[in-house]
């Protein structure tokens, strides 16, 4: 199996080239994939695969040529992530699957539109995000208050008085099951002045990364929205994160995220190491 490394402001993935989708991917394999010891070591695995080979994406083959099969590292599937779609892409441009311009990728929460040159950032439309109202999560005996978005995706972005650096995020924020059935990816965020956010998250099915894409839309949303409409005032915003930084901008009808795509590294998995 061929595989190849790369990051979104050091959130970090296993990309498995499987165009034909012959590959049976099981939640096992992914976990020990981004096992940081016994592994390769990852945040998450992206299986790339054409639309029309995946199963669970076929509808969508008339709009996309690409599948973006995302897996978080403990091996649960998720519908989007943000800084996976931009080293997808850049994967696909530097292989030679895709030429640099603007295209469709398809994912579990749909189609997103990506934009990439040669090198450099990638930027996507990210879809109209979703404001659900408020939410609350416990840290460390702590309860914060926040907005709950869907990105195709759930999250929960809290803002917090102090530097997000001094927070406790060893463990799993403590959530209200009722209220997010389907687990939930959790952003703490300080407004640092105009426009500007930093922001630390703890993902759903892979503990405390360095950056989220749609966690970065999610907190932009969060300090941005009209808590009684719902209304997300056109802007942009920057988002400082551990792993970089992230541009995210609204203007009344979508998101879009622009941010950096790196490829590391390539090579072989063992058959052997099954
Ligand atoms: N890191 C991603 C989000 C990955 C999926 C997430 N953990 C979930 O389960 O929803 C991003 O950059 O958006």
């Amino acid at each position: 199996m061929r595989f190849v490394k790369g990051h979104g402001t050091e959130n970090d993935f296993v990309i498995v080239p499987d165009p034909d989708g012959s590959l049976d991917l099981t939640p096992a394999m992914v976990a020990r994939l981004c096992d940081r010891r016994a592994g390769i070591g990852a945040d998450g695995v992206l299986r790339v695969v054409r639309t029309k080979a995946a199963a669970e994406a076929g509808a969508l083959a008339d709009d996309a040529e690409w599948f973006m099969d995302y897996r978080n590292a403990d091996g649960s599937v998720a519908e989007m992530c943000g800084n996976g779609i931009r080293v997808f892409a850049r994967y696909l441009v530097d292989a030679g699957l895709a030429a640099p311009g603007e295209w469709n990728v398809a994912t579990r929460a749909g189609i997103r539109r990506v934009s990439l040159g040669a090198d450099g950032d990638v930027s996507v439309d990210m879809g109209a995000p979703v404001y659900l109202g408020q939410g609350r999560a416990e840290v460390a005996g702590r309860a914060y208050t926040g907005v709950r978005v869907s990105m195709g995706n759930p999250h929960l972005a809290c803002p917090v008085p102090g530097p997000v650096a001094e927070l406790d995020l060893s463990r799993a924020p403590a959530v209200d099951p009722a209220v997010f059935p389907e687990g939930v990816n959790v952003e703490f965020f300080r407004v640092l002045g105009d426009g500007h956010l930093e922001m630390r998250v703890y993902e759903r099915g892979s503990g405390e990364t360095r950056s989220c894409g749609t966690g970065t839309v999610a907190a932009a949303v969060a300090a941005a929205v009209d808590r009684d409409t719902g209304t997300i005032p056109e802007g942009v915003w920057t988002v400082d994160v551990p792993g970089g930084r992230v541009t995210v901008a609204f203007d009344g009808q979508t998101s879009r995220l622009r941010g950096p795509a790196v490829l590391v590294a390539e090579g072989d998995i063992r058959p052997d190491w099954w």
